[in-house]
């Protein structure tokens, strides 16, 4: 059986009076995608803020494989491979598409200013690598012809996958995405749908994923766990969210 990436229990996360999420559980395994959906203000941004250490949560336990890492920085967690992107595109717009790439990888660039100063071999092999890995993704996803273009006179859809292969390259054991579906026309909402499922499929990346997009959840989800008003209110597999009654009447029912 594949092993626990995430395991999340009794999630909580106040501000002032309000609390924005109430005792949230969920699980991701190797491999699977996870969505979590639920009405607007239902609390999702806030669990993946409080995942990613944005937010130190004021309740619950966070299991990252096997180590719990609630209420650590955000570059800490970003650096055990817990990878996402956001709501809103948030690229380096003036500069290129490669550079986007190339500085996500500055890990592996920019551990040692001397080597890098000098352009050791093993800098120089670093950076190789960095190139290689960028040229591989962008090919993947239909970019490499603009590898030179100014980020920000990308078509907008390509600026969603350029944000998604921005996290790939820096190798994530878990890849969290933040409505990639949003503005996106039904012909990149499909090319986005087969691109996620290409990762997990053939990268054997566990994502989560939170979406409105119903039809892409639906298509491409191992597992859905439903929030509403920051409480848990379903969990299950496709099917099993979709037949719901509670989660037709508080969610599906109100489109
Ligand atoms: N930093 C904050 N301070 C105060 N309240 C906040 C903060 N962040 C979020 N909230 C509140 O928490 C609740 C949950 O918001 P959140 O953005 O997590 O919902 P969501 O499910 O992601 O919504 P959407 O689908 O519209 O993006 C909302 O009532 C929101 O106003």
């Amino acid at each position: 059986m594949s092993k626990n990436i995430l395991e999340v229990s009794g999630l909580r996360m106040r501000f002032g009076g309000l609390l924005a999420v109430d005792g949230v559980a969920l699980e991701a395994r190797e491999g699977q995608i996870v969505s979590m959906i639920g009405p607007n203000g239902a609390g999702k941004t806030t669990v993946f803020n409080c995942l990613t250490g944005f937010y130190k949560p004021t309740e619950g336990v966070i299991r990252f494989r096997g180590e719990e890492i609630q209420g650590l920085p955000g570059h800490k967690i970003a650096n055990k491979g817990m990878i996402r992107t956001f709501q809103h595109v948030r690229l380096f717009k003036s500069m290129t598409v490669l550079e986007n790439l190339l500085v996500a990888q500055h890990r592996l660039l920019n551990n040692n200013l001397l080597a890098g100063l000098f352009k050791t071999p093993r800098y120089r092999d670093a950076e190789q690598r960095a190139l290689e890995q960028s040229r591989y993704w962008l090919d993947k996803v239909g970019l490499l012809e603009h590898a030179n273009r100014e980020a920000g006179t990308l078509a907008y859809g390509q600026q969603r996958y350029l944000e998604i292969i921005r996290c790939m390259v820096t190798n994530p054991t878990l890849l969290m995405l933040d409505e990639p579906a949003a503005g996106l026309n039904p012909s990149e909402t499909d090319g986005l749908k087969h691109l996620i499922a290409e990762l997990r499929d053939h990268h054997e990346m566990t994502v989560l994923l939170i979406e409105h997009d119903m039809k892409l959840v639906m298509d491409i989800s191992d597992h859905i766990v439903v929030i509403n008003q920051g409480a848990p209110l379903a969990a299950g597999t496709p099917d099993e969210v979709r037949n719901n009654p509670d989660v037709i009447k508080a969610y599906l029912g109100e489109d």
